[in-house]
């Protein structure tokens, strides 16, 4: 992952600055129009950035001096008359485009109930939301890219604690899954559908949000009981660079958009029952939200996620990787000023808070940057013990007693066991290495099968969807119905008479793209047995490595207890030195394998280079049978550069000049034109291709030129000497752009080759 600087998504430069990798959270207001029924405005915005709350008795003359008025300031605030498109602007568009390149982003709607979240984020048809709004953006950007990009979403609702699949609602409740560091959260059997159609997108946002939990209130008809998160993920595979389409950047940006159930008082509701149990539970994931953002932004060392579900799926929007605005709704109206002013207090809160923001990028090549790695966690430790050495720590009595043999043999022991460890440790660092070099291949892979699957499926106008049983079951039916189409068209077509005609083949709508299709779903059943048995075989490492280590540390604190400072320091000097050996090889191999890159991309260029000056001689020869042949009078500009071309290529044949290619041998250079022209193979392919030509003057019986001359030379004139003259190609056709193959067994050769790469530049000498 490459940490780089992001755009600003429009913050007020007003406030203190933040470090370069760090994002303040924006923060932006909106308040809704005052309704028909709600007499009193007591909110309003003075300006872009500020809002102002009335206090105080309308009569009281204080009051119309305006010396009780609060006033809160925003890095942006929407008045009551602002539009769903200034919104979205204003607050997410930046987002998008973050996102596609490679960033995280979060906006969430937070406010009291009836405050206008759900406007703001879904709206209506006539006035869609930010979510409708971004989606339609990103799919925009990405359209007629379908080969680069790829994008997948996923909708959930969190009600009363409980986590729903809004596009698979029959899922039942979903669990939250996080790791042992709770990094990681995912949800386990969340639906990401993948689809490159607006269309799609929109049918299945519409259908997400007809399946929230919504229910009347005393104050809002629609009330959302539930918090939605809408995630939209963009996969971005680019080759490193135009030479070289065998190694892939993977830039990936993911943005979520919730919309937040509102905060409500109970007496204000007057909910009861289910209504207030389920205001209860919103309530409190609120105040865990409430309580993370306080502790954020009071700079504290610790905040507790853990508290509720909100703030655990919420943890990367609020501190880690993650772009994000809030959109705090409030309402203008006296009714619910308390709750509007704790909803601006909360929202100035969270103006102190700032997120560490890095692209996802993930170079294809990156063994180089994991020895790098390897290679400063090695020189830490180094300076580490380098410390640990100037320490001079209380030592056990026991060690005075000891005579000068039992001393040595204590030392011996310990250093033989230390170095022991350390040589453990490092063969396991090389096999996780190895490891993650080959789950990358795979995944890769996995990638490329998911594509051909969801370009095939999209164009049945299937939805494709990562739930790989699902969509597997979903392939077979469409195949199945499209065979059964084609039948009944076959049959209606014979039973109208066309006995003859109607021999089509059933099967041949797409037969390629089906049986690419089936491969596909083969190759990628293949990759994630492999994926497991791989990830699987990693956490064993992992649980070594972690036991190698500790007993690394138990070792070294051990160290005063049996040894003298300077037995120790010994010991600590020779684990050092063992250390900066093994950083040093390490280095080596990490410059050996930048200098095999280098030498492959070579390769490659000369490959390319000589397929196609090949290309070019070829088409030249051709051209020139045809000119023959037809009997074209040449320009004598083309015929002078046609001389010159003939002398090239005579002299790269009779000369000793090497073309750079190590693979070239001396039956690999060009013959002279002449020569391939009366190779009798070359003709016979030449003159099947094009029956319909004129035969040539010696197959027609014409006057055999002999061997020193053949047709085409005579055509071109004799061959000239013209010393110093360039070599002159007419310009080359553009080279074919070499992205990995589709072809059918192209999986599993691009998959060994990845592998059996990664694993011989990671086994080391
Ligand atoms: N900016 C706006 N312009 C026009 N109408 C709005 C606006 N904001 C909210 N409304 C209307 O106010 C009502 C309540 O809004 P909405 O349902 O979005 O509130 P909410 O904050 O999502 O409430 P809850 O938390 O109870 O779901 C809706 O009828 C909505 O159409």
């Amino acid at each position: 992952m490459t940490p780089e600087t992001p755009s600003s998504s429009g913050s007020d430069t007003s406030r203190p600055p933040v470090k370069s990798a760090e994002e303040r959270l924006m923060v932006a207001v909106r308040i809704r129009p005052l309704k028909n029924d709600e007499s009193q405005r007591v909110l309003y915005a003075r300006d872009k950035k500020t809002v102002i709350v009335e206090d105080g008795d309308k009569n009281d003359p204080c009051r119309q001096k305006k010396l009780y008025d609060k006033q809160y300031t925003y890095d942006v605030v929407f008045g009551e008359n602002s539009s769903q498109e200034e919104v979205y602007d204003i607050t997410t568009s930046n987002l998008v485009k973050d996102v596609l390149n490679g960033y995280n982003g979060t906006v969430f709607a937070y406010g009291a109930t009836g405050a206008g979240k759900t406007h703001t984020m879904v709206g209506d048809s006539n006035h869609p939301g930010i979510m409708v709004r971004a989606l339609n953006d990103i799919f925009e950007a990405v359209r007629d890219k379908e080969e680069e990009y790829s994008v997948t979403m996923s909708y959930l609702e969190l009600y009363n604690e409980n986590i729903r699949d809004l596009l698979n609602p029959s899922l039942g409740y979903l669990e939250l899954r996080e790791d042992s560091r709770g990094r990681n959260i995912q949800v386990a059997g969340l639906s990401e559908i993948s689809t490159t159609s607006t269309d799609e997108v929109m049918q299945l946002l519409q259908k997400g949000n007809k399946a929230r939990t919504v229910e009347p209130t005393a104050l809002n008809q629609t009330s959302s009981r539930s918090h939605a998160l809408l995630s939209v993920t963009v996969r971005h595979t680019v080759p490193l660079n135009k030479t070289d389409h065998l190694r892939m950047r993977i830039k990936q940006g993911r943005l979520f958009m919730i919309d937040l159930a509102g905060s409500e008082r109970a007496n204000k509701t007057k909910n009861r029952g289910k209504r207030l149990q389920e205001g209860a539970h919103i309530n409190r994931s609120l105040l865990a939200l409430g309580n993370c953002i306080n502790a954020l932004a009071g700079g504290a060392r610790y905040v507790n996620y853990r508290d509720s579900k909100l703030t655990r799926l919420l943890k990367d929007a609020l501190s880690g990787n993650c772009k994000t605005v809030m959109i705090a709704h409030v309402s203008p109206s006296s009714n619910q000023k308390d709750e509007s002013r704790n909803t601006l207090i909360y929202a100035d809160r969270a103006n102190n808070i700032s997120t560490k923001v890095e692209r996802n990028v993930l170079d294809v090549s990156y063994q180089v940057t994991q020895y790098q790695t390897v290679v400063n966690e090695l020189r830490a430790e180094i300076s580490r013990l380098q410390n640990k050495m100037k320490e001079e720590r209380p030592r056990s009595a026991d060690i005075k007693r000891m005579n000068a043999e039992e001393r040595s043999q204590e030392v011996r022991n310990l250093r033989e066991q230390i170095v022991d460890t350390f040589k453990t440790q490092m063969k396991l660092r090389r096999k996780l290495m190895e490891i993650d070099a080959h789950l990358l291949g795979l995944g890769m892979e996995a990638e490329r099968q998911h594509l051909i699957i969801s370009h095939w499926e999209s164009r049945n106008n299937k939805l494709y969807k990562n739930n790989v049983n699902a969509s597997r079951a979903q392939t077979q039916q469409t195949i199945r119905q499209v065979k059964i189409k084609l039948y009944v068209i076959a049959d209606g077509f014979r039973s109208a008479g066309n006995e003859e005609d109607a021999s089509f083949d059933v099967d041949s709508d797409d037969p390629e793209g089906e049986s690419a299709v089936q491969q596909a779903w083969g190759e990628l059943a293949d990759i994630e047995r492999e994926q497991e048995r791989w990830t699987e075989l990693r956490g064993h490492i992992e649980l070594k490595l972690e036991a190698c280590r500790q007993r690394g540390v138990t070792l070294e604190d051990k160290l005063p207890s049996l040894l003298s400072s300077d037995d120790e320091r010994e010991i600590l000097a020779l684990i050092c030195r063992v250390h900066e050996l093994e950083a040093d090889k390490m280095a080596l191999q990490s410059e050996r394998l930048v200098r095999q890159h280098e030498l492959k991309r070579r390769d490659l260029l000369i490959l390319r280079y000589d397929r196609q000056r090949q290309l070019c001689e070829e088409i030249i020869t051709r051209q020139r049978q045809l000119i023959e042949e037809l009997k074209v009078k040449l320009p004598s500009d083309l015929q002078e550069l046609y001389q010159m071309y003939q002398q090239e290529i005579h002299a790269a044949t009779y000369t000793d000049f090497n073309p750079p290619s190590t693979a070239s041998t001396n039956q690999d250079k060009l013959p002279p034109i002449s020569k391939i022209y009366s190779d009798p193979l070359f003709r016979r392919s030449m003159t099947s291709d094009a029956s319909n030509s004129p035969p040539s003057s010696s197959e027609s019986g014409g006057e055999d030129t002999g061997p020193k001359e053949s047709n085409v030379d005579r055509v071109m004139g004799h061959i000239v000497t013209r010393p110093g003259a360039g070599m002159r190609l007419p310009p080359l056709p553009p080279s074919p752009p070499h992205r990995l193959s589709r072809s059918r067994d192209s999986g599993h050769t691009m998959r060994r080759a990845i592998s059996e790469d990664r694993i011989a530049e990671t086994a080391g000498p």
